[in-house]
């Protein structure tokens, strides 16, 4: 599914946040990326969804050569894929529903689909009974799982996160990460950019370990 080879990306052309990572994610897999602030975690995702382009090597993601990717292409690249935010950016002057349904209705989708689409997700993360309230009203979780909703609501094959559990205490982060093992167990292939080494050792997933910019450590989980 994602194909990391000999990987390197320099901002400015000057500053090396990622050199020669190499990895591979199978169709299906759940895996964390972790290391410490600055060690080049969100530079991996944010290549993952074409917002930067590799300096060297190469990144193919369910066949496409990223960075060969014409920019007309990209929006469509991207349907394939959902992104959940530490601070999961809702539109906090818009509804729970019209929040999630904001994807569907960007791709064109008819709103009786969207409609039917933007409750199931809802429901997946279990506050369909608040579609019509605002995020402010909502707790940290709750937002969050919102945030989750919208990532997923165009079906993604590959789910990308960065910090999602970054400002929850540890029940909700667990809560958090059974959502995103719900969603890997129906197929979803999923990223987790987390320095939250306590839940990432509890849940025993393959771990990719980055450290200035290079992948230090490729464990499997048990
Ligand atoms: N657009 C940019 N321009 C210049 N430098 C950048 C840019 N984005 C990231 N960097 C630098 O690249 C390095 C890796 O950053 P990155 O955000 O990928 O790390 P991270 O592991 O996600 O850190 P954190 O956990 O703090 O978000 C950092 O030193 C950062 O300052």
């Amino acid at each position: 599914m994602i194909a990391f080879e000999h990987v390197g990306k320099r901002y400015g052309g000057r500053f090396e946040a990622l050199a020669d990572v190499n990895f591979r994610l199978s169709r299906g897999e759940m895996v964390f990326l972790t290391g410490h602030s600055g060690a080049g975690k969100s530079s991996v995702l944010k290549l993952l969804t074409c917002l930067e382009r590799p300096s060297r090597g190469r990144i193919v993601v369910a066949g496409h050569d990223l960075g060969q990717l014409g920019s007309v292409r990209i929006p469509f690249y991207r349907r394939q894929i959902g992104v959940v935010f530490q601070n999961h950016q809702l539109l906090f002057d818009r509804t729970v529903f019209d929040n999630v349904a904001l994807p569907l209705l960007i791709q064109g989708m008819p709103a009786s689909d969207v409609a039917r689409r933007v409750r199931a997700a809802l429901d997946k993360v279990g506050l369909l009974h608040r579609e019509r309230a605002l995020p402010i009203e909502l707790s940290g979780g709750e937002q969050q799982r919102i945030g989750i909703a919208r990532a997923v609501v165009h079906k993604p094959a590959l789910l990308l996160a960065d910090e999602p559990t970054g400002n929850l205490d540890p029940q909700l982060s667990a809560d958090i990460m059974r959502l995103f093992e719900d969603f890997n167990r129906i197929g979803t292939t999923v990223l987790i950019a987390s320095h939250d080494l306590a839940l990432i050792a509890r849940l025993r997933h393959r771990v990719l370990r980055l450290k200035d910019g290079r992948l230090i450590a490729d464990e499997n989980g048990s």
